[in-house]
């Protein structure tokens, strides 16, 4: 795993988590009422917009204070130590949504974090729809540096993507299914200028 994101600068990990797992994580999020998510927005603070042609997905943000969430927060912060001592990175924290795309929904090209302007470092990306086939859309495309496909990623429970995110151009296609995805970024520690920059 680490050699793929210190050569590739992303990684692919299928069955990141045993199917128990996946699954209690998905039922969470089936489960969760409706008053539980909002709108997902492009941009923070005052460049905050919710634009549905962008994306149209409804995000829930964890927190410690649910055992769930906490749970997959601590599995995280494991993570973040095992990258720091492998790849040196300097992961300071994480942050990371739940995401909720209802058929019709999609997410166009963007990058999670435009170089000196944000602390996103990397990003997690974690499915938890079991069975997700081809017909059903949503893929995650990621693009190279030219433009090129260099991943079409079907959104199967239990496959962790993790990207540097401000090299890596990505998309979700048109889902036509419901499509339960938790997404994260390991953050470093700098405030830029006045702008800090905690979770949404
Ligand atoms: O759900 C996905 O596959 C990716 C979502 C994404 O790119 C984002 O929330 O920034
Ligand atoms: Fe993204």
């Amino acid at each position: 795993m680490c050699g793929a994101l210190a050569e590739q600068g992303y990684v692919i990990i299928p069955d990141f988590l045993a199917e128990a797992e996946a699954n209690l994580l998905y039922q969470y999020a089936q489960e969760l009422p409706d008053h539980h998510w909002h709108l997902a927005g492009i941009g923070r603070e005052k460049q905050h917009t919710v634009n549905t042609g962008i994306r149209s997905d409804q995000i829930h943000w964890l927190s410690e204070e649910q055992p769930i969430e906490a749970r997959w927060l601590e599995l995280m912060e494991h993570l973040r130590t095992m990258l720091n001592r492998s790849l040196f990175m300097g992961l300071f924290d994480y942050e990371c949504h739940l995401a909720r795309y209802q058929p019709g929904s999609r997410y166009k090209r963007h990058l999670d974090a435009f170089k000196g302007r944000s602390n996103r470092v990397l990003s997690t990306v974690f499915y938890l729809n079991p069975n997700w086939r081809e017909e059903d859309g949503g893929e995650l495309i990621i693009y190279g540096e030219n433009n090129q496909v260099l991943e079409r990623v079907l959104p199967t429970q239990s496959t962790l993507v993790m990207f540097l995110s401000d090299t890596f151009v990505h998309e979700v296609t048109l889902a036509h299914r419901l499509r339960f995805s938790m997404t994260g970024w390991f953050r470093h520690n700098a405030s830029l200028g006045q702008r800090i920059d905690p979770p949404a």
